[in-house]
Order: C-alpha cells, then structure tokens, then sequence
C-alpha cells in the first residue's frame, strides 16, 4: 500500500475561494474583516508564520494590522498592544503570537483578549465554550490546527464517526483542544489524548483509525506503529539541517515517512495541516466579522 496524501495546500485552496466570496459580501456591507497580529520579539520562525498569515489575508482579501514590540518589552507593554487591538475597529480578529519571549506570562496575555476578536480560539470562555460543546451567542471561534485538521479529513472523506483517534500530544494549542472538538455531537469520534507519560504509545497507536502527532519529535511513530489503512496525520514541524548545497532548512514531521507503505492516508509535511491551520484563522475572522453584523 502507498498512502494516499491529504493535501493540505489544495485543501487550503478550496477553503480560500469559498472565503473570498464571504469577505466581498462583508466589504459590500461595510463590514470589512480586518486581522490583527502581535509579533514579540524576533524568532525568524515566528516572524515567518506571522508574514505568512498576512499574505494570506491578501490573498482573500482581508486587511492586516501588523503589531510589532521588541523582545525585552515587558508584560505591561504586551498588555498594551492587546488593549489597543481590541480598541481597534479596523482588527475584526486578531492574534498574539506564540511563544511570547520568556518572562512573559502567556496565559495572562491570552486573557486579555477580548473574546469576541480571539482569532485563535485559545481565549479561556472560547475554549470553555469547547468544552461545553455549544457556539455562544457570537459566533465562537475554534482553535485553528484541531479545526484544520477535521476540514481536512472531512474534504478528503476520511469518516471521523464512530472511528478510534489517537492523539499523540496534549498542548494548549493542537492535542487538548483537538480531543475535545472530535468527542462533539455530530463528530463522534472516540478519542485516546495520549502525551509523554502514556505507557506504550505503540499500543495505542496501533488501535486507532486516525493517528494525529503533535508532539515535535522527528519520525516519532513508526510504520509498525500503525494499523495498516489508518490516516496518519503530521502536525510536528522541527527544523532539521539545511539541505547540502542549498539555504533550505529541511522541515522534519512526527511521522517517519516509512509509515506511506502501511497508512491509508498520510498528511506531509511541508503541505499538511500547516496550510489548513492558516486557513482556519482567516475562516474565524470571517465568521466572526458576519457574526458581528448580526443583530
Ligand atoms: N498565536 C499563535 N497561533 C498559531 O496558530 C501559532 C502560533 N501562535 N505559534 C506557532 C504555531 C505554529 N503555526 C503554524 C502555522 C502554519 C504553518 C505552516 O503553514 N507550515 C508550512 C511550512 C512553513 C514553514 O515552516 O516553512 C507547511 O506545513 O506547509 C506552520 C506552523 C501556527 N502557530
């Protein structure tokens, strides 16, 4: 078996023309989106993604603000360029990027955004209103990469009801909020959260009908860890040596690619769930720019 690829670049694509008609009915009324990002410090990855999410916003026609602030700003600084966000009418949504330079304290920075501009879908009452499995009175953004990754599945017609998911990882931003969004009414999955403490991973890995790897450990799980027809899905994304003879820093998932003579479905990476997380974010902007027009 060769596994087939869920192509998160053609994938993101599809998303991105269905947007592009949303945001001209918004602009048509007034209501022009507008993202907001705030970029602390100079990680050149994280200056990457960020410049990354802009173009996209260009690309469907979205307006960016683009916060900056040094990386010895202090939490009070921080807490001001997320006050001002707020304040801004242009910024329908916005994000703070992470990781936030050490000192500074995330979760209270994620607080203060206000819930109904929360890009992200990381603000405590949005990931509250996960957990209680309802849309809130405004529309209520989803966490971006566990978003992605069920458009993904669903675009490829990989069924996620009544299938067995294995997460491998339990972070704030992909495994935590991922369980929950797959255990909703109308998902059905049943899923096992598993993390760095769980005795044999290889065992868990091998029940499930959909392996989702979120941990940053290159070539982590293993072609005999998967069930032969699973959908593999890569969300690590560790930077490796650069390519000989070339600038190119190779870009190294959690999943061995060994795993295609086994899987039935893989996502890569470069081209997987990456591109699906960046369309996530324009797609909560969207939704939460039609959802402030209602009355
Ligand atoms: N507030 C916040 N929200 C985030 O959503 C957020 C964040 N902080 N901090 C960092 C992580 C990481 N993340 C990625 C998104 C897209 C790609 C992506 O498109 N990757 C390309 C490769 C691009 C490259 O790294 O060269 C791909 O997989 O094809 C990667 C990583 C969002 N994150």
């Amino acid at each position: 078996m060769t596994a087939r690829v869920l192509d998160g670049v053609a994938t993101a694509a599809a998303v991105k023309d269905e947007l592009r008609a949303r945001v001209a009915a918004l602009r048509e009324r007034g209501a022009a989106p507008g993202l907001g990002t705030l970029l602390v410090g100079d990680d050149p990855a994280s200056a990457s993604y960020v410049r990354g999410k802009h173009r996209d916003c260009a690309e469907v026609g979205i307006a960016s603000i683009e916060a900056t602030l040094p990386a010895d700003a202090s939490q009070a600084d921080v807490a001001a360029a997320i006050a001002a966000l707020n304040a801004d009418p242009r910024v329908t949504g916005f994000l703070v990027q992470l990781p936030l330079p050490p000192g500074i304290d995330e979760r209270a920075c994620l607080e203060l955004v206000d819930p109904a501009k929360d890009a992200d879908g990381l603000h405590p009452t949005n990931l509250g209103r996960l957990v209680l499995g309802v849309d809130g009175p405004i529309a209520s953004p989803l966490p971006c990469t566990p978003a992605g990754i069920v458009e993904l599945l669903a675009r490829h017609g990989v069924p996620l009801e009544g299938a067995h998911v294995a997460v491998i990882g339990r972070g704030l931003t992909v495994g935590r909020p991922l369980g929950l969004l797959l255990t909703r009414r109308g998902i059905d999955a049943t899923v096992t959260l598993c993390h760095s403490r769980t005795p044999d991973l290889a065992a868990r890995v091998r029940e499930a009908d959909v392996v989702v790897a979120a941990v940053g450990r290159p070539g982590l799980v293993r072609a005999d860890w998967v069930r032969p027809g699973a959908a593999v899905l890569d969300v690590g994304i560790t930077r490796g040596p650069s390519v000989p003879g070339s600038s190119k820093v190779r870009l190294l998932g959690d999943v061995d690619p060994a795993v295609d003579a086994v899987a039935g479905w893989r996502s890569p990476v470069p081209g997987g769930v990456g591109p699906m997380t960046r369309v996530m974010l324009l797609a909560n902007v969207v939704a939460m720019a039609e959802a402030a027009l209602r009355p």
